[in-house]
């Protein structure tokens, strides 16, 4: 079978329809994102193996761990694209089933993935490219409010998006997603390839988006700029959750940080 003409490949909801969300967050309260043994395979290669975990609404959390530990790929099978495929297992977004979606139906259910290489439109000006992410509603950020956060966006709105240098391409990607009404936004490796200078001028701007308290995965190998700036941290080693805590707990645990992060 293809991927294109593949099932949702979620065994459990064969048996069910519609789907029930169970409850499953602490003292009986569900949680605003929730994703619950979630196995998924590039073809045979079996990466992501029973990853869950819960965030509240507003909260920031690190998905940290190794290279090659299943960060992206958790992401990706979030994020419901089709590789890796999703064989198994539930992800709710505010009491929505994410594994009975497919990728675009995810992103209309409020989930926005900035990928590690920003995926900016060729040929399109900068306007244009958050032009096409409001092409449907509903809208998140105008782009007058856009243009007052990143104001190198709108310096440069009538340039061509990918002519941008690789800090103004992720802010790019970024405003792209907050031009669209989001819920959950996964990060992956902001701060990849950048100059410090341009870290800050990022980290600052994922600041703002925390104090507007948008609920944001982030994935990074700068294990300890993401967890300043998240509230809770799951660590991942060989596709499996071996951490879930505080950020705190994982800025104070150096025997952690040594076994999983190498720091
Ligand atoms: N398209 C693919 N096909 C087959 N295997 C893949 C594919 N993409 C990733 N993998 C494998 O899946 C595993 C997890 O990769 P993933 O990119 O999710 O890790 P990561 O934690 O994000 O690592 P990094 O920090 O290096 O990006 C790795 O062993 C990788 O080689």
């Amino acid at each position: 079978m293809s991927e294109q003409s593949a099932p949702l490949g979620v065994d459990f909801a064969k048996d069910r329809a519609p789907a029930v969300e169970p409850v499953r967050g602490q003292g009986g309260q569900r949680a605003y994102f929730s994703a619950w043994e979630m196995h998924a395979y590039y073809g045979e290669s079996y990466i992501v193996q029973g990853v869950s975990f819960d965030i509240r609404e507003g909260e920031i959390l690190a998905l940290l761990g190794r290279n090659g530990a299943g960060k992206t790929s958790t992401l990706r099978a979030v994020a419901r694209l089709e590789s890796p495929q999703l064989t198994h297992g539930e992800i709710w977004l505010d009491h929505k089933p994410l594994h009975e979606m497919r990728a675009h139906e995810a992103s209309r259910a409020g989930l926005a993935l900035v990928p590690e290489d920003r995926r900016i439109i060729p040929g399109l000006t900068v306007e244009e490219n958050l032009r096409l992410a409001q092409i449907s509603a509903p809208h998140g950020w105008s782009f007058e409010r856009i243009y007052e956060s990143f104001p190198r966006l709108g310096e440069r709105r009538w340039q061509e998006g990918v002519t941008l240098s690789g800090g103004e391409q992720q802010m790019l990607a970024i405003a792209r997603a907050l031009a669209q009404d989001i819920k959950l936004l996964l990060l992956d490796e902001p701060y990849e390839g950048l100059a410090p200078v341009i870290v800050q001028e990022i980290e600052r701007i994922l600041e703002d988006i925390k104090k507007l308290g948008i609920t944001t995965v982030i994935v990074e190998q700068n294990a300890i700029a993401a967890l300043h700036l998240a509230d809770r941290a799951i660590i991942l080693d060989m596709g499996q959750v071996v951490f879930d805590g505080t950020a705190q707990e994982v800025i104070d645990n150096e025997e952690l940080r040594q076994q999983y992060l190498a720091l």
